[in-house]
């Protein structure tokens, strides 16, 4: 009898099928599926409401899918043994107001049979000197720290990061980033989800691109930008107002954003000179123009018909 192989069998720690969440009415998960594979970092991009935390809470073992199939290193996500296993940092994770960080590592190190050195894992997380200090008077960059700390205080195989970097300033997103990686460098394989392109990009191996309840791409960053390789982007300040209605009317452009007092023509073909020449036609000069190419954020464009929303 043949051997199964494939990246399924052999090597998907977390196996998603046809994976179906209701709410009333609304499909908020409608038959997502994909693999991840152990110690790599996999990203769930996509805008608010696509239904990821709903994707990622069925993984958890929190909400019962109303079809489909989810297995964690070949187990249900209810089986005892993927408490163990599967480390969660939780969207809006809050912990109560007087517990101080030693005492939430200490109290979480409970749950486990396992448990890793939580002092060990505070100092990872430039936590040493909070240790006594309360979940009320951490800083924001220090609560998410708090909950990457919680979640890997299992010793898990996998960490599930929802929106990890979200609420953060520039410098802790960075820093965050940073700890993500470490963390995959002591071979933990990792889940996130997050709507933020740069955030995917730097951080992910592979990216399931989920819209409305669907996955509507799986690729590397490098490959779901390949996709829109003949995408173009031209920028520039317009020297009068111009309604975008006369841009996005070009058969070459798809979309027309406005950033700052910049426009941002995203588009194909011939797209520089359609523009130009349109802009020609209507008394405007460009001031700064700049043409780019393609990035994740044209690939989402390309992949879901509009930017992302933050
Ligand atoms: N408990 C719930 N009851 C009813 N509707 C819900 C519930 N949780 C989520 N939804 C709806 O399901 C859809 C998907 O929500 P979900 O939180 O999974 O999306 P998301 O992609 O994680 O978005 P966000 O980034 O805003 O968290 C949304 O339309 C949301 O309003």
């Amino acid at each position: 009898m043949p051997v199964p192989t494939g990246r399924l069998v052999d090597m998907a720690i977390i196996e998603v099928e046809g994976l179906v969440k209701r709410y009333g009415d609304h499909t908020a998960v409608d038959g997502v599926g994909f693999g991840v594979d152990e110690g790599e970092i996999f990203g769930i991009l996509g805008p608010n409401g696509a239904g990821k935390t709903t994707t990622v809470e069925c993984i958890e073992g929190l909400r019962t899918p109303d079809a489909g199939r989810i297995s964690v290193a070949g187990l249900h996500p209810r089986d005892p043994e993927v408490r163990e296993l599967l480390g969660a940092q939780l969207q809006e994770s809050e912990q109560p107001d007087k517990l101080t960080v030693g005492e939430a590592m200490q109290l979480y190190s409970s749950f486990y049979r396992r448990p890793a050195d939580w002092r060990e894992l505070v100092h990872t997380l430039k936590l040493d000197d909070k240790t006594d200090t309360q979940f009320r008077r951490l800083s924001g960059g220090q609560k998410q720290r708090l909950s990457i700390a919680l979640a890997l205080v299992g010793n898990p195989r996998v960490a599930v990061l929802d929106e990890l970097t979200t609420g953060l300033d520039p410098q802790a997103r960075r820093d965050a980033w940073g700890l993500i990686e470490a963390i995959r460098d002591r071979g933990v394989t990792i889940l996130m989800v997050t709507h933020f392109m740069e955030e995917a990009e730097r951080l992910c191996d592979r990216i399931a691109v989920i819209d409305t309840g669907r996955v509507v791409a799986l690729d590397t960053p490098a490959g779901l930008v390949a996709r829109v390789d003949d995408r173009q982007r031209v920028r520039f300040r317009p020297s009068a107002a111009l309604d975008p209605a006369v841009l996005t009317a070009l058969p070459e452009v798809d979309d027309v954003r406005q950033a700052g007092g910049q426009l941002v023509v995203t588009g194909t073909g011939n797209l520089l000179l359609a523009v130009t020449a349109t802009l020609a036609a209507q008394g405007i000069t460009a001031a700064g123009l700049r043409v780019e190419q393609a990035s994740l954020d044209d690939a989402f464009v390309a992949l879901t018909g509009r930017p992302i929303e933050v």
